[in-house]
């Protein structure tokens, strides 16, 4: 910060697409992903202090309605000059101005919020929990998904999971063969790993609601905990809930807190998945989670398989959360085959830890950023898995 002003300044608002390749496929009913594209943006303000968010999506367009080119036009086209000059700490204001003037566009407003949150708590020295009133927890329990389209794979997949003490709770992915073939893969997997863990689907809107008169009963038969937005609208959804010894999640439903409040009123979920990025942000989460709470509405952390920064902040502010009932999936720098950040998040004992440091708690590793910018040739004599070159 110079001399003459004591308020620091928004200087530069930087984003990066990186396209980053995924351990094996991910087999969604909406897409198979290959790789995952992550958005970051990096404000950067005249006190030297820099503040970093993500936007990320799953499967180009085919999940929702942003995608990662369109992120990133968003904030450099629409919100970044609406940024450079101000004071970087009104963050509040700062997104209650970007409110009127940008509709829409959640994803692009959680990776700038995001990004504002954690260069305040970096200049107060504290992590970003503190913002968010302190945390509750020191570590969220982590799910992990399996979607390899292959039931022997993903058997296998869970008993190395298990093995390993890094989950023991599992979401399978549905929704692409038919109800009967799918119940099938279900139970084959909840047969093989039996009460060593928590077996959930996610049919991520696919089922028509006969569908799921057919298919919820029967994923209770074979064990199952519960199943994620089986349907896509809000009434099904509140004709399936209470029906059947299995709880009901809206994941796709739960765009905001406006929605979050629609869906507690007509009772159209035993579960909310909260996401930072759907919600609108950290703070609309915080809000979603809080209409959910007074409305009896049990809580799940959900992810949109966003990388080290994304997954950082959502872990950041759920563990602040005072009831999350179903734990959280913040899996997802380990679905990818590398690692963007400097010192990973821990995973251990089914848990993710909330990192200590002041702001995320985490700092990106510059060399691999670099290495998986879009915008930048590759030298295709480096190997994927060393970006150093060494
Ligand atoms: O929940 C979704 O619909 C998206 C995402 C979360 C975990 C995963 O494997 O996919
Ligand atoms: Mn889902």
């Amino acid at each position: 910060m110079d001399s003459v002003s004591a308020s620091p300044r928004i200087e530069r608002v930087e984003t990066l697409v990186l396209d980053i390749p995924t351990i094996r496929p991910h087999r969604l009913s909406v897409a198979t992903m290959h790789a995952q594209t992550l958005v970051l943006v990096r404000i950067h303000s005249s006190d030297g202090v820099v503040g970093t968010g993500e936007g990320t999506t799953i499967g180009g367009m085919s999940y929702g309605p942003e995608s990662p080119e369109g992120i990133k036009l968003t904030i450099d086209t629409y919100i970044a000059p609406q940024l450079v000059g101000a004071d970087p700490r009104a963050v509040r204001p700062l997104m209650a101005k970007l409110a009127k003037t940008v509709k829409g566009n959640h994803f692009a407003k959680c990776a700038v919020e995001t990004a504002l949150l954690d260069a305040h708590a970096r200049r107060l020295d504290v992590p970003m929990s503190e913002l968010f009133g302190g945390r509750m927890h020191d570590r969220l329990p982590v799910a992990w998904t399996l979607a390899s389209g292959d039931t022997a794979k993903d058997i296998a997949e869970a008993e190395a999971m298990l093995d390993a003490r890094r989950h023991n709770v599992f979401k399978l992915k549905i929704g692409l063969r038919s109800v009967a073939e799918d119940v099938a893969h279900v139970a084959a997997i909840k047969r093989a790993v039996g009460d060593r863990a928590s077996v959930r689907v996610d049919v991520n809107m696919a089922w028509s609601e006969r569908d799921a008169h057919h298919g919820l009963p029967a994923l209770a038969d074979a064990g199952c905990d519960l199943v994620e937005q089986p349907t896509r609208t809000m009434a099904s959804l509140a004709r399936l809930t209470g029906r059947y010894p299995i709880a009901v999640m809206a994941d796709e439903s739960v765009q905001d807190p406006d929605t979050a409040f629609l869906l507690a009123q007509a009772r159209a979920a035993d579960v909310f998945a909260v996401k930072t990025e759907q919600a609108g942000g950290l703070f609309a989460a915080q809000r979603v989670g809080a209409i959910a709470d007074a409305a009896g509405i049990e809580l799940y952390g959900g992810t949109m398989l966003e990388g080290g920064i994304g997954t950082a902040s959502a872990v950041q502010v759920f563990s602040t959360f005072a009831r999350l009932q179903w734990g959280t999936e913040f899996f997802g720098p380990l679905l990818l085959t590398e690692e963007i950040l400097a010192t990973p998040l821990q995973y251990r004992d089914f848990h993710v830890s909330v990192p200590t440091g002041p702001g995320l708690g985490v700092e990106l590793d510059e060399e691999r950023v670099q290495f998986f910018r879009r915008d930048v040739q590759r030298n295709a004599s480096v190997a994927i898995t060393a970006p150093t070159g060494a």
